[in-house]
């Protein structure tokens, strides 16, 4: 199997030491690739290249924003082309159903699309000033960061990507990305897509490897202007300190232990659908998942009942077979999975169904793991309180408005929250009181690359996506201009 290899200042080369490492398909354990496996030297490398290229090539950042617009565009449409193909790769190398994986797919061409279109969009500001030394007039421009690392988890290979990729490129960054180790496949192929359009060298950089050998040096070198980083709070805690440095900047979009809230006035099978859509979506492993369901207590035994005929309805297989939930994305993901199931049971949540792996049929030699539901949990548990990353939900009740708030809040995450009602204001209300960065009324997880997308609290800071995902990505220079040159006389007294 030819091996994939890094992207370096315009050129595809091994990682210096020749390790490389086997990708593997979730779904059956087979072989699907053999990519490099980066130490520090590679990083350092793409890093030196990432910094010639911003300051002294200088050609990608003093590129007028329509011509990069052009270029993302060209992106987008070569990402669009190759749809099925980049869909098939990251369903392959994650485990995810086909059908979300086009999703991705499209979403990624949408966001390539979106940072196309928001950089030709006025930027900055002109502010009237009071006239202190004479004359004057200040105007605010925005200028790319410099060099930016770039590092993302397995969960959406090819969208976490992009996410980072689209909007530091179209502010005229040059960048090292680092995908996760478990999932680089897509992320190859996005840079076939970069080095086809012709970027220019050195402008985005690819280094393939693990977090600790190939991402840290990210975080520790003084030649990178910033580091934005999706993954574990623990991760994102590491990346923060080394960060320190150099000062350089820091995103950090972080993990999350969502509370979704539905009241008895609910509509129940829409609620019992969006919330399976919250938590058994790509197998739960996402980081809004709402992996806490607070209901009201009247209406519990029914959605209880209902949520556990649907999960138990659901289908399970690899991901090319389309089906309802595919494979956890590794045999360690599914280990510390079942370690949280085991030690929810023994806490004493009930378990009303999963909770164990689905060994069926095609199934056998994969890491797929039943829709679990865990009633009777109480916030003090495990399971109300970690992260899982997996198709496991707690579920609390509440018996009025201020209690399912207290609950909703009660956690050291902030990243998300749904709530659902027919009652608008309460809806209204719920969601204001709610100390999380993205919410959701009367449905949960979709999201668009229009608008803003982070945590509160210890899921992170900084936003993806929207306007707020571009700012990320820049500088703000003040610009004061004496409207009358010559002598002031502040010193002829
Ligand atoms: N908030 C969001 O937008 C968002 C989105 C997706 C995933 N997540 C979070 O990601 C986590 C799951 O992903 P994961 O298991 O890949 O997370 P992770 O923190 O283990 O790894 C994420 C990335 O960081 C790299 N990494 C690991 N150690 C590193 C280090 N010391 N220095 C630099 N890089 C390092 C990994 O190689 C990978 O590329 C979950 O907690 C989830 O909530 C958050
Ligand atoms: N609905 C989508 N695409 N969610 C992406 C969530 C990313 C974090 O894990
Ligand atoms: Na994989």
């Amino acid at each position: 199997m030819q091996s994939r290899q890094n992207y370096i200042n315009g050129q595809w080369q091994a990682a210096l030491l020749g390790q490389t490492r086997d990708i593997l398909n979730p779904a059956n354990g087979d072989v699907i690739g053999v990519v490099a496996d980066s130490t520090a030297e590679d990083t350092l490398q793409a890093i030196a290249a990432a910094k010639h290229a911003f300051y002294q090539q200088g050609d990608w950042r003093h590129m007028s924003g329509p011509r990069r617009a052009d270029m993302l565009y060209r992106i987008a449409d070569a990402i669009r082309a190759r749809t099925e193909e980049l869909a098939l790769l990251d369903c392959l190398d994650n485990g995810k159903p086909l059908r979300e994986a086009r999703c991705d797919i499209e979403d990624a061409a949408a966001c390539f699309r979106y940072y196309a279109g928001l950089i030709g969009k006025p930027q900055g500001g002109v502010y009237e000033v009071p006239d202190g030394f004479g004359p004057m007039h200040a105007y605010s421009l925005h200028e790319p960061v410099g060099v930016c690392g770039l590092i993302t988890p397995w969960n959406y290979p090819l969208l976490m990507a992009t996410w980072k990729l689209a909007p530091a490129l179209a502010a005229g960054n040059c960048v090292v990305f680092k995908p996760s180790e478990l999932t680089p496949l897509s992320s190859v192929v996005l840079f076939e897509i970069f080095h086809e359009v012709g970027l220019p060298a050195g402008t985005a950089n690819l280094v393939l490897g693990s977090g600790p050998a190939a991402g840290q040096p990210l975080a520790d070198s003084h030649d990178v202007d910033m580091i934005t980083f999706t993954g574990s709070t623990r991760t994102g805690q590491l990346i923060a300190r080394a960060a320190v440095g150099n000062l350089k900047r820091v995103g950090l979009e972080l993990g999350g232990k969502s509370p979704n809230i539905i009241f008895a006035d609910a509509d129940l099978e829409g609620a019992v659908e969006w919330a399976m859509i919250g938590v058994f979506f790509n197998q739960g492993q996402v980081c809004s998942a709402g992996s806490r369901i607070l209901i009201e207590a009247s209406l519990k035994d029914r959605f209880v009942a209902r949520l556990a005929e649907r999960a138990n309805a659901m289908t399970i297989g690899p991901g090319v077979s389309d089906p309802d939930m595919g494979p956890l994305v590794s045999a360690g993901q599914l280990e510390k999975v079942l370690g949280f199931i085991e030690r929810a049971k023994a806490e004493g949540a009930t378990l009303v169904c999963g909770g164990q792996r689905h060994t069926d049929g095609d199934c056998a030699r994969g890491y797929f793991l039943r829709p679990t539901i865990f009633d009777n949990c109480r916030s003090d548990m495990e399971i109300c309180r970690e992260e899982v990353f997996g198709p496991v939900v707690a579920i609390q009740t509440f018996s009025d408005e201020a209690e399912a708030i207290r609950l909703a809040n009660d956690t050291p995450y902030g990243l998300a929250g749904g709530v659902f009602t027919t009652d608008g204001a309460r809806a209204l209300r719920v969601m204001k009181a709610l100390r999380a960065g993205v919410t959701w009324i009367n449905c949960y997880n979709p999201t668009f690359n229009e608008a803003p997308w982070g945590g509160y609290k210890m899921s992170g800071y900084g936003r993806d996506l929207g306007v707020n995902g571009l700012l990320e990505y820049q500088q703000v220079k003040q610009v004061n201009i004496n409207l009358q040159p010559g002598p002031v006389g502040w010193y002829s007294r």
